[in-house]
């Protein structure tokens, strides 16, 4: 698989809604997907054999509009979840100058490791609310699914939360991948 980090950031605008504003959530097991707690990574390593994150980039920039109310610029990473080398999840975390400045060594230091592990095996990191979202990617995240031979034949499923830190938080989002979907569907 070779994505480059010049594309940098993957992400795109996308609307967020609280899941009791959904009409229609997809049909189960892939709803429970978007909607548990608990750590991602977690659930991920037990339908494999080898997990594995791929940091497609990371930096300063500037959110969209509205992604992050009150944070002219964020640091963002964006990467890409894999399961037996297979991208499952497009994850894209904003975490906010003054966490960051709080937790900096934590941050910066994460690498190929997975951030579930720092936000889960603590107890500085509340989980929030989720919210879903379901769109079509264009632009940048279409391009990468090019690159990774997924084929969007319908609509992405997508959940973030919020993890609060005193009085900031920070927000994970990340984005079922048609191979995820495809096995999920399956289970
Ligand atoms: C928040 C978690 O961490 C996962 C790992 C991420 C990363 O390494 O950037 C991003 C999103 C998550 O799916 C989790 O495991 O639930």
């Amino acid at each position: 698989m070779s994505v480059t980090r010049l594309s940098f950031p993957y992400g795109e605008s996308i609307q967020w809604f609280s899941p009791d504003k959904i009409a229609e959530l997809p049909d189960s097991p892939l709803s429970k997907w978007l909607l548990s707690s608990g750590s991602l990574t977690q659930k991920l390593r037990s339908h494999c054999t080898k997990f594995e994150v791929k940091v497609l980039g990371e930096g300063t920039i500037t959110p969209f509009n509205g992604e992050f109310p009150n944070q002219r610029q964020a640091w963002v990473r964006e990467v890409l979840l894999c399961l037996d080398d297979v991208p499952w999840i497009f994850a894209r975390t904003l975490i906010p100058a003054n966490l960051l400045d709080m937790k900096q060594a934590d941050f910066l230091s994460l690498g190929t490791r997975p951030l579930g592990e720092l936000l889960f095996t603590t107890d500085d990191f509340t989980p929030g609310k989720i919210e879903i979202a379901h769109f079509t990617p264009c632009k940048q995240l279409a391009n990468l699914l090019k690159t990774l031979d997924q084929a969007v034949t319908k609509e992405l499923w997508g959940r973030r939360r919020y993890f609060s830190y005193n009085d900031t938080e920070l927000i994970v989002s990340e984005t079922f991948l048609p191979a995820a979907r495809q096995l999920i569907e399956q289970m």
